[in-house]
């Protein structure tokens, strides 16, 4: 990215922000990159560092927005435009998307989230042409975009349809049209407290879900929230937070967590008091769990290695987790970018390398000792799936159904078979800001 585009002289207020989230919108759409990556470290975008804490919020909340609800805008965008989105201009593209974002679903008066687009497309060489178009579609966006959205049932559109079609044949039509529903609202801030839970809920505007997660609406840079300085609590969703708690005491255990970064889960086996090894392929990543147990004050030995291939002795841990890399379709809510990265074919190999880490897993777990798998993903394949092929290989494993009680009570979470399995429509709220968990299977097994 040429430096010079973001350095334009006396730029109108709110401009800078709009053109960052234009750039990383077609990052994602056009160049196949992840929204962390353009976010944050060595990739994120250069005009980040200038932008104030405000505009930054409003950019990110854009971009998520946009994401969320690309197909919607996409269906929307047909019916305003003639000849369809220009196609030789991605910027007039991001421009339309912006622009119609803010005005149907953000606090941005619609006469500036007009003129801002009119001003991102008149910046850019291909699409300065454009600057009369997206001027007169948006005005007719504000006019009469929400009765063409009331038309139509927009959270099945707002998914590829791909994805849509695993998830009716797997979990019926009614609860993958609730799920995709859950998926269009933007999700709380979700918190794991090391202790006093009332304490930090009160502090940080928030409730306690049943599990111990501090639910809450803050919005904004999480570095700047009481708390996070004094190592007092951690992002991690309240399902992500429910997989280490199936091991129930393992205070003094040893214990390795084989896909460690950037290590919500071993801070809580550390924080349970076990003698965690962390492993994780990405020494980037590593690097960052170590700054994360270091804010924490926790500890935890950490290797960075491929763990299905890690040369650790058989049979010398109590517990092993695996929380292995997946397609990530569970975290759709958090990170709406997935939905649109992700192709049908990534199941397939994400699968074969569960399989190496589970059989892993298996041959380093004491007689006797537990193993936990998960991942944040809704396709089967790599959840139920894969632990029935784990089972049918493995004779010295047998699944420890999860009871109830483990969970808060929350027994819509538990498969018939005993396993965890949660979905974006769980745990549902009036607000629905303050309703749903990420998308997670999880299963607990034990070795004779
Ligand atoms: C779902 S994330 C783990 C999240 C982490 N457990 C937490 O709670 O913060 C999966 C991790 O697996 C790591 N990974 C991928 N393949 C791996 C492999 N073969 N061996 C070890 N780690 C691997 C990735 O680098 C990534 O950090």
């Amino acid at each position: 990215m040429p430096p010079s585009r973001f350095a334009v002289p006396a730029e109108v207020p709110g401009l800078a922000a709009r053109r960052i989230a234009a750039d990383i919108l077609d990052g994602v759409l056009h160049k196949h990159r992840t929204l962390d990556d353009q976010l944050d470290g060595a990739g994120a975008h250069p005009g980040l560092k200038s932008l104030a804490d405000r505009d930054r919020a409003l950019m990110r909340r854009l971009v998520s927005t946009i994401l969320r609800k690309l197909g919607t805008l996409g269906h929307l965008l047909s019916r305003l435009l003639d000849r369809g989105v220009p196609t030789d201009a991605p910027r007039a593209q991001s421009a339309l998307l912006i622009g119609a974002a803010q005005i149907l679903w953000m606090d941005v008066p619609d006469h500036a989230a007009v003129d801002l687009s009119v001003r991102l497309v008149q910046s850019d060489r291909r699409a300065a042409k454009y600057a009369g178009l997206v001027n007169a579609v948006l005005r007719r966006c504000a006019r009469e975009g929400q009765g063409l959205i009331d038309e139509i049932s927009p959270q099945t559109l707002d998914l590829p349809q791909w994805m849509l079609a695993r998830w009716n044949a797997h979990y019926g039509e009614a609860t993958a049209r609730d799920m995709a529903l859950a998926l269009g609202h933007e999700p709380s801030l979700d918190l794991t407290v090391k202790s006093d839970a009332p304490q930090w809920a009160s502090r940080l505007h928030g409730e306690i879900l049943p599990t111990g997660t501090v639910r809450t609406l803050l919005q904004g840079s999480v570095t700047m929230l009481p708390g996070f300085a004094e190592g007092q609590w951690w992002v991690q969703d309240a399902a992500a937070a429910l997989p280490v708690r199936l091991f129930g005491d393992i205070k003094d255990k040893r214990v390795a967590d084989l896909c460690a970064a950037p290590g919500g889960k071993t801070a809580q086996l550390a924080l349970a008091g076990a003698q965690v090894t962390a492993v994780d392929r990405s020494p980037a990543r590593v690097a960052r769990l170590r700054d994360n147990l270091t804010r924490l004050a926790l500890q935890a030995e950490t290797v960075v290695a491929d763990a299905a291939e890690w040369p650790a002795e058989a049979a010398s841990f109590d517990a092993i987790l695996v929380d292995a890399p997946c397609t990530s379709t569970g975290t759709i809510r958090r990170h709406p970018d997935v939905a649109w990265l992700r192709q049908e074919g990534d199941i397939a190999a994400l699968t074969a390398l569960q399989k190496r880490l589970l059989h892993k897993a298996a041959n380093l777990l004491k007689p006797g000792g537990t193993l936990v798998y998960c991942t944040c993903s809704l396709e089967p394949e790599e959840g139920e799936h894969a632990i029935a092929a784990l089972l049918a290989s493995e004779s010295g494993l047998r699944r420890a159904p999860v009871e109830t009680s483990e969970v808060a009570g929350l027994d819509d979470i538990i498969t018939a078979d005993g396993d965890l399995r949660t979905l974006p429509s769980h745990l549902p709220n009036a607000d629905p800001r303050l309703g749903g968990l990420d998308g997670f299977y999880a299963a607990r097994l034990v070795k004779s």
